[in-house]
């Protein structure tokens, strides 16, 4: 019986299908900066007073605000302490490769000086700037990819716009005509008027069949061919897949992948959401994500004032200290030949298993089970220290050092002659 293909088999049939020709640097980038940051960032999860819990960039959704008391929140939202080259100068400290930020989510606000819509942050609010260009500019002159999220199906603020259920009867909505009259032409402006765009990040698919969303993107990539369009452009349409919001696959899968992470429990800004992931989680989910040939996607949500929280800075960059010294382990590795172990994650390259080791065990020896290379030698990665190994049938036991120089994350070099 013919069954609906799966998520997994339409990524498989893909992954082995024709990859978009710029699709390496992304592969090869693994560590990226999730932004997101609209009015929402302004309410911080309350209104009037009440705090609502969940993802603090659907509080008009949770609080089911009527379209013109949200609309009215812009003319107090002022971030004057944004400061573009600020952010993305943390993004280079903590050795980030790309830069993701939502130029319009599901509230419909543009924070982008926008000619199709005048709910935007040059129209509406008294910042009277585009942080967007600022952005794209800062991030793109310290070497880093830049790109845009733009929720293409939910929009709150227009009548004909997905997912407005309390102000507006969904049966009788003409998504085309929002499409037609918004969604497209703002596309169409954030990517003609700041700059290349390495990635637009798009969500929630909806409104649209196949062949309607074939041709939404073939009129988009005429502007941008180089574009990597993320895959909640819907139909599996997109050039490389993102798995749900902190969700990481269980065993490594082909192709180019994504996995996106908050870093407490809400992608916007939520002023007493204080569970910010420690740099060692991040490291490890970092390694995690590489060890199964993807990336990682770290989400940061600054405030309404425009600053990013100290926590997210201050771990962003501690991170950051750990690729100084350990990147080569992430950057340009392909996904581990050794599955993941109670003690840790590998990585690849030709001759090379980097050894991600996070739990030292009692005994003091690593086991690498069912290993047939031929091991040649092993050292540490932060100060080449060689280390004691041997075989065993099948197995590499390796002895490591009483202490592990960085409990987040210490790296081993395997190095090995001929196929692994
Ligand atoms: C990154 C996040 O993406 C969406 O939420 C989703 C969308 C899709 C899934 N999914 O496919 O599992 C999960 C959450 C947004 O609704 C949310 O606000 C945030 O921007």
């Amino acid at each position: 019986t013919a069954h609906a293909q799966t998520m997994d088999e339409m990524w498989e049939s893909r992954s082995s299908g024709k990859e978009h020709a710029n699709i390496q640097w992304f592969k090869d980038a693994k560590f990226g900066l999730f932004i997101h940051w609209g009015l929402y960032s302004h309410l911080g999860g309350e209104w009037k007073g009440k705090r609502y819990y969940g993802s603090g960039e659907w509080i008009m959704n949770q609080a089911k605000i009527p379209v013109r008391e949200y609309e009215a929140t812009a003319a107090t939202f002022n971030p004057s302490r944004f400061n573009a080259d600020e952010w993305a100068q943390l993004a280079k400290d903590a050795g980030i490769k790309y830069v993701v930020i939502t130029a319009k989510h599901h509230e419909g606000f543009a924070m982008y000086d926008s000619k199709v819509s005048t709910f935007d942050i040059v129209d509406a609010t008294p910042f009277k700037q585009d942080p967007m260009k600022l952005l794209a500019d800062a991030v793109r002159k310290r070497g880093m990819h830049f790109g845009f999220y733009y929720s293409q199906f939910q929009d709150w603020h227009n009548p004909n716009g997905g997912k407005n259920t309390w102000d507006f009867d969904e049966s009788k909505k003409d998504y085309q005509k929002y499409y037609r009259q918004k969604a497209i032409p703002q596309l169409k402006e954030l990517m003609s008027n700041y700059g290349d765009l390495s990635i637009v990040w798009f969500d929630t698919p909806g409104g649209l069949s196949k062949e309607q969303t074939q041709q939404f993107i073939d009129s988009l990539r005429l502007l941008q061919p180089k574009s990597l369009f993320s895959s909640r452009v819907g139909h599996g349409l997109g050039d490389y897949r993102d798995y749900g919001d902190s969700e990481m696959p269980a065993m490594p899968i082909n192709g180019a992948w994504e996995s996106i992470y908050t870093h407490n429990d809400s992608w916007g800004y939520m002023k007493h959401d204080m569970n910010f992931k420690t740099p060692e989680t991040i490291i490890r989910l970092l390694a995690e994500a590489a060890s199964k040939g993807g990336n990682l996607m770290l989400n940061v949500g600054p405030d309404g004032s425009g600053r990013i929280p100290a926590y997210s800075a201050q771990f962003l960059r501690e991170t950051g200290r750990w690729l100084q010294v350990n990147g080569e382990s992430i950057y340009g590795t392909t996904q581990g030949l050794i599955p993941q172990q109670p003690w840790g994650v590998t990585t690849s390259k030709p001759g090379k298993q980097y050894l991600h080791v996070w739990t030292r065990p009692r005994s003091g020896k690593l086991l690498i089970p069912n290993a047939n290379m031929q091991v040649q030698k092993v050292y540490a990665l932060a100060d080449g220290q060689p280390v004691k190994w041997h075989k065993r049938g099948d197995a590499i036991w390796i002895d490591l050092p009483i202490t592990l120089s960085d409990a987040k994350n210490t790296v081993f070099v395997l190095e090995y002659a001929g196929e692994a």
